[in-house]
């Protein structure tokens, strides 16, 4: 088999599975019987980085092949065409190895072996051509919002952003020894705190990680629990809490965490980043809606379950997979999530509403819609002050976006809502 052949076997399978099953890369990746099964590191690689490259070209892939052909063709044969026109745009040199592997993977399957000449026809047609992709557009249900809210011209500017892919952030435990980690591991400090590399490195093989000096955590994401800022001894909620990056900055900021996340499983994953790092919280699995706990919290973060689209540049599939038909139930189940919170807070006491979300639908008009519900909740313009004056901070909300800091690198879309109940 030659070299580059069972990587790009294994990223069309990737391919298939990240357009066609509904399920998010990052969980095909992590499947022990999924499409990397038995390949060697290298491979595992280089499979991956084909992937991603392939899904933040998807669109402009198909409007290059569509001229050649006549009607769709079957999802494997177009895997193999979108992998092969997104590799011939990055390396034209290597034009002949690419269509030739490309007629081979369609040749070896006995389900398309009879579209080999087919593809080998088109893609002799295409790499006639150099082939150079415009970027990727948002889906219309995504991006007709975006423009209402933040203008075409941003849009463009966002969708750039997908296609440059994110860096690879750390929150330090002890924000003391901030300095002396970005020394030792050769990083750039953020505004805020969280330290910045490159991608691409073994995050497992970095000193600190063993002795959980430091975890993984997109600098937009450490946003939120700077600003809830709460204070050693402080009675805290996180109730949305798994996989449980928050949940270590309110323990190690030395609050009394309760960790509260509907899912068993992925409290699992808190309960190991809690062991890893040494650090100590309650562990509930309940429905925060049902949940009949303690109450009279000081603080709640509520990092709430959402469309994730300001997560795109890391999850590429992610416009093709998600259905916008789910967000109206999203948004419901935020707002119930937020009168909740408030319901949970002391007089006097601080939530911040958080999603990994671009959709105003729900940050700013689902914080918008909480604070006419609930006239005990006053916006908390202190707690997101000193924050970027383009992160429009204005409304007690900061609306943190992927083309922010392009010249660093970006960050995770966020809308981060800081309110205080009356006391
Ligand atoms: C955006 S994730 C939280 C990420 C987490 N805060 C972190 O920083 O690692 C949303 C979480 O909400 C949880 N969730 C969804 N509905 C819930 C509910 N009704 N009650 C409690 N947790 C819920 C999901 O299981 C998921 O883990």
């Amino acid at each position: 088999m030659s070299e580059g052949l069972a990587a790009r076997r294994a990223a069309v399978a990737l391919l298939l599975e990240a357009t066609g099953s509904g399920r998010l890369l990052s969980d095909i990746l992590a499947d022990p019987t999924g499409p990397l099964a038995g390949l060697n590191g290298p491979d595992r690689a280089r499979a991956q980085r084909l992937t991603l490259a392939t899904l933040r070209r998807i669109q402009p892939a198909d409007a290059t092949i569509a001229p050649h052909i006549r009607r769709t063709p079957a999802p494997l044969v177009l895997a193999v065409l979108r992998l092969a026109v997104a590799e011939l745009a990055e390396r034209p040199q290597d034009a002949h190895g690419i269509v030739s592997e490309a007629v081979t993977l369609v040749r070896s399957d006995p389900k398309s072996t009879q579209a080999s000449g087919f593809v080998n026809a088109v893609l002799r047609r295409i790499s006639a051509a150099p082939v150079t992709l415009e970027t990727q557009r948002l889906p219309v249900w995504l991006r007709r919002p975006l423009v209402q809210r933040f203008g075409k011209a941003t849009v463009k500017a966002i969708e750039a952003a997908h296609l440059a892919g994110p860096m690879l952030d750390l929150t330090v435990r002890h924000s003391a020894d901030t300095a002396l980690w970005a020394d030792r591991l050769g990083a750039e400090v953020l505004p805020g705190g969280s330290l910045r590399l490159a991608p691409g490195v073994q995050v497992t093989a970095l000193p600190g990680y063993e002795t959980g000096e430091w975890w993984v955590q997109d600098a937009a994401a450490a946003i939120p629990a700077r600003v809830l800022a709460v204070q050693p001894g402080e009675s805290v909620l996180d109730m949305c809490a798994a996989p449980g990056g928050k949940t270590l900055q309110l323990a190690a900021a030395g609050a009394r965490v309760v960790a509260l996340d509907a899912s068993g499983a992925r409290m699992e994953r808190v309960r190991e980043n809690l062991a890893r790092t040494g650090l100590q919280a309650e562990l509930v699995v309940a429905d925060a809606l049902e949940w009949q706990g303690a109450t009279g919290f000081d603080a709640i973060l509520l990092d709430a379950p959402c469309s994730a689209t300001g997560t795109i540049r890391r999850h590429p599939e992610l416009p093709f997979v998600k259905d916008p038909a789910d967000l109206p139930g999203l948004v419901a189940l935020q707002s119930a999530l937020i009168d909740r919170a408030i319901a949970l807070l002391r007089p006097g006491g601080r939530l911040v509403y958080c999603t990994c979300s671009l959709l105003p639908d729900e940050g700013e008009n689902q914080m918008a819609a909480a604070l006419d519900r609930h006239p005990q909740m006053a916006r908390d313009q202190k707690a997101v002050a000193g924050w970027p004056g383009n992160w429009d901070a204005k409304g007690g909300g900061l609306r943190i976006r992927p083309d922010h800091w392009a010249e660093r690198g970006g960050l995770d879309g966020f809308f981060i809502g800081a309110m205080r109940k009356s006391a």
